[in-house]
């Protein structure tokens, strides 16, 4: 942790005793139980590399953080909606310019595409710029071999010594999701000038395309206040990593110092790693920055209002994000105890639906895969829910890349599984199609026009309008 020097004795004195409690905090947080963490061959090559993240230059800034929050904010109040997409896991070989520009160029014609379905602003947020670590289900994979952690732990190779973890692609990792941030804020400033044209040749493109030609009749110019601004989030995963650069935060939400992380503006908390004993969500407590949580079919609303209790302790509209991610099969029944419970605090979360890891499947020749229905099924039986108990269904986050992938099924072009093989390239999950997406954009958009209310809409317009 580091603070700047110039301060007269007394306040240095002050800073320095608030800086001790924070490291304390955050030394008894790591202390706790952690999961989906490697176990690094040289422990002490490690420490050197994580002394060297310690003093790494920052990949986004506080003034960038503070402003996702107060747009969160906007989104827990029901005035904005928060679409989060992007690759599974990233790759240090896929980042380059073409293929974030594919993945930033869908994002924001899928957010323009909802903002004039919702009648709200769209907040986007790209799984970018350190979206390199992955937890795993199993230790080993169908060869024996241990299995892939993502590119800042292993390689994907499949031998021995590439999937011995190395602690030196922490650094390297540091290094691509720099300068990928630095890409992507010009590339999705850039990206589409004219977006509707994007919208209107995917819909020239695809079979059945036309069918959605009433709604995008409705786009125009992009409702949402600064939509040249692009976030990024990933997983709070490898502790290593994450905990390295935090620092004493120059803002708060709350009475108290906290840490900012200058790794990403948002960060979330897995589902295989939201114990509510564990070092994660002790490490997400000291965070000045959004944060957000998955809560896979077996939360109970206990465990859900003890989240919020402990990440949102002074009851900050969007200071957390429950993502929910159940499966389409079972939405309906787990989600409204869920939602009724945190409701009932006053507190006000930001509701995502990630409608891709409860949806997940094998096929018979042991690709994992979805299909685009249950996908849609999913995000249905969200919407129903928050309609029913009168919440804002906030938002979506999805794995999608820009990429003409053939990961999941179905959608349009009815991809079957004999399909799959033809350009199956995702390091980790699969993800949704450049066509997959914007088909389950349209879709999204008649929903959300369903459940949108009128005069909310022209407010939110109105006022998004007078703020640019
Ligand atoms: O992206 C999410 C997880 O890392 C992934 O679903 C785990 O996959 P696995 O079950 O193949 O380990
Ligand atoms: C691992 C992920 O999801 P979950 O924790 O919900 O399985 C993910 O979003 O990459």
């Amino acid at each position: 942790m580091t603070h700047s020097s110039g301060a007269a004795p007394g306040e240095a004195r002050v800073r320095a005793a608030r800086e001790q409690r924070l490291a304390d905090r955050l030394a008894a947080a790591l202390a706790r139980p952690t999961a989906q963490q490697p176990e690094w061959p040289d422990p002490a090559r490690a420490r050197t590399v994580v002394a060297r993240l310690r003093a790494s230059p920052p990949i986004v800034t506080e003034s960038e953080t503070a402003q996702l929050s107060e747009r969160l904010s906007a989104v827990a109040r029901g005035e904005a909606f928060l679409l989060q997409s992007g690759d599974c896991a990233e790759t240090f070989s896929e980042a380059t310019e073409p293929h974030l520009r594919a993945n930033l160029g869908l994002l924001k014609r899928m957010a323009l595409l909802l903002a004039h379905a919702a009648g709200l602003p769209v907040v986007p947020l790209a799984r970018m710029a350190g979206q390199y670590a992955k937890p795993r289900s199993r230790p080993v994979d169908a060869d024996g071999l241990p299995v892939y952690r993502g590119d800042m732990v292993n390689s994907a190779v499949r031998t021995l010594a590439a999937r011995s973890p190395d602690p030196e692609r922490m650094l390297r990792a540091h290094g691509h999701a720099a300068r990928v941030m630095a890409l992507a804020r010009t590339v999705y400033a850039q990206e589409l000038a004219d977006p509707c044209t994007g919208i209107l040749s995917y819909l020239q493109g695809v079979p059945g395309g036309d069918r959605f030609a009433r709604t995008a009749e409705r786009i125009g110019p992009d409702p949402s206040p600064r939509s040249e601004q692009i976030y990024v989030g990933h997983e709070m995963l490898l502790l290593d990593y994450e905990c390295a650069p935090l620092h004493t935060a120059g803002f708060t939400t709350g009475p108290e110092p906290l840490l900012a992380s200058p790794l990403a503006h948002f960060l979330w908390i897995g589902e295989r790693t939201r114990g509510l004993g564990d070092a994660h969500l002790a490490v997400a407590e000291l965070l000045a920055n959004p944060v957000g949580v998955k809560i896979g079919p077996s939360t109970t609303p206990e465990q859900a209002v003890e989240y919020v209790r402990r990440l949102d302790p002074h009851g900050t509209p969007g200071r957390l994000t429950l993502i929910s991610r159940m499966g389409h099969a079972l939405v309906r029944e787990v989600l409204p105890p869920i939602v009724e419970k945190v409701t009932a605090t006053g507190h006000q979360v930001v509701w995502q639906c990630d409608p891709m890891h409860g949806n997940s499947r094998t096929t018979a020749d042991g690709r994992k895969t979805r299909h685009f229905d249950d996908i849609v099924a999913e995000i249905s039986g969200f919407f129903e829910v928050h309609r029913t108990l009168g919440t804002h269904p906030g938002g979506l986050h999805l794995e999608a890349t820009g990429e003409d992938v053939t990961e999941c099924l179905g959608g349009a072009r009815g991809l079957r599984e004999d399909d799959l093989s033809a350009r199956y390239r995702t390091a980790c999950d699969p993800r949704l199609n450049a066509e997959q997406s914007m088909e389950l954009a349209f879709t999204v958009a008649e929903l959300l026009t369903a459940v949108s209310r009128p005069a909310a809409r022209q407010t939110a317009l109105h006022s998004s309008r007078s703020q640019r």
